[in-house]
């Protein structure tokens, strides 16, 4: 998928919505349990009642990894399940040296026909590079995450001024172009989401932290949106884990649709 098609589904959908695929076996309703592979169950109902309001799906990787070989059986049950116009990310945060990266490249893009994949930018070019050699596939890049830790290195100043996070927008719009490269910029950073939208005007962003970790959409609108939207926003928690009984794809949907409304005004507003 392009971004041009990517922003056509944005435009159809009137949302640039993500659904964050986070699923914890502890979170789930308990009658669930009683399902051969609860992970899946819970996440075809999830994607039932959210793909009309979603461009996007999110699976965390650790919360499928984490459950060993069953683990990776409902993360590929769960990618084949997705309807197929919809992006989805593979949110591994990799990145290696060059045959390694290379392998994990192979990993989520062949064994498994993920769409694109979250990279750590920490290791330079060679850790980053064999991603993009993939046909069709994205690489979505840190850049300014939303986490309280980002502040630890990420908006460190060089001699010249420059924050961290600028040298690698810098340096790595180089390797990629706006069809196979975007950054994860955290919904929670306000207004250096400008910063980094002023450095690349056209590439996507995903950007997740609004929901659970209290980002406002609203801004990540005003400072990030481009001509093309530009924004993926995800929410995992605030969506996913909604309702705790029997309805809990409804609340999931209803969840996902009170998002897709507000996006759909800010589309209005700010594209
Ligand atoms: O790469 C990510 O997706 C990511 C980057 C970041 O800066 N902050 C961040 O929260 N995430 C991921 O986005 C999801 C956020 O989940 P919620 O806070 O529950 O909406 C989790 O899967 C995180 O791992």
């Amino acid at each position: 998928m392009n971004s041009k098609e990517l922003f056509s589904q944005i435009k159809s959908k009137q949302s640039f919505l993500c659904v964050g695929l986070d699923t914890d076996p502890a979170k789930i309703p308990q009658y669930l349990q009683r399902e051969k592979d609860p992970i899946f169950e819970f996440n075809k109902q999830i994607i039932d009642h959210t793909a009309e309001y979603a461009v996007a799906y999110k699976p965390n990787i650790a919360f499928y990894e984490a459950l060993g070989p069953k683990g990776w059986e409902s993360l590929q049950k769960t990618l084949e399940y997705i309807p197929k116009e919809i992006f989805t990310i593979a949110d591994a945060k990799r990145g290696d040296i060059g045959n390694t990266s290379k392998l994990y490249a192979k990993a989520f893009f062949e064994s498994m026909d993920f769409d694109s994949i979250t990279v750590a930018p920490y290791m330079g070019r060679d850790s980053v590079l064999p991603f993009l050699e993939f046909k069709d596939k994205w690489v979505i890049l840190l850049a300014l995450t939303s986490n309280e830790g980002s502040e630890d290195f990420q908006i460190i100043p060089s001699s010249d001024g420059e924050l961290l996070f600028e040298s690698v927008l810098k340096k790595s719009r180089q390797w990629g172009n706006p069809d196979n490269l975007m950054y994860v910029v955290g919904a929670t950073r306000g207004e250096n989401i400008a910063k980094v939208r002023a450095l690349v005007p056209d590439h996507f962003f995903l950007v997740p932290g609004v929901g659970a970790q209290g980002g406002s959409l609203e801004d990540v609108a005003k400072y990030g949106m481009s001509k093309q939207c530009g924004l993926l926003v995800n929410s995992s928690r605030g969506i996913i884990y909604a309702g705790k009984d029997m309805d809990f794809g409804k609340k999931a949907g209803e969840e996902a649709e009170k998002l897709q409304k507000e996006m759909a005004i800010l589309l209005e507003k700010y594209l």
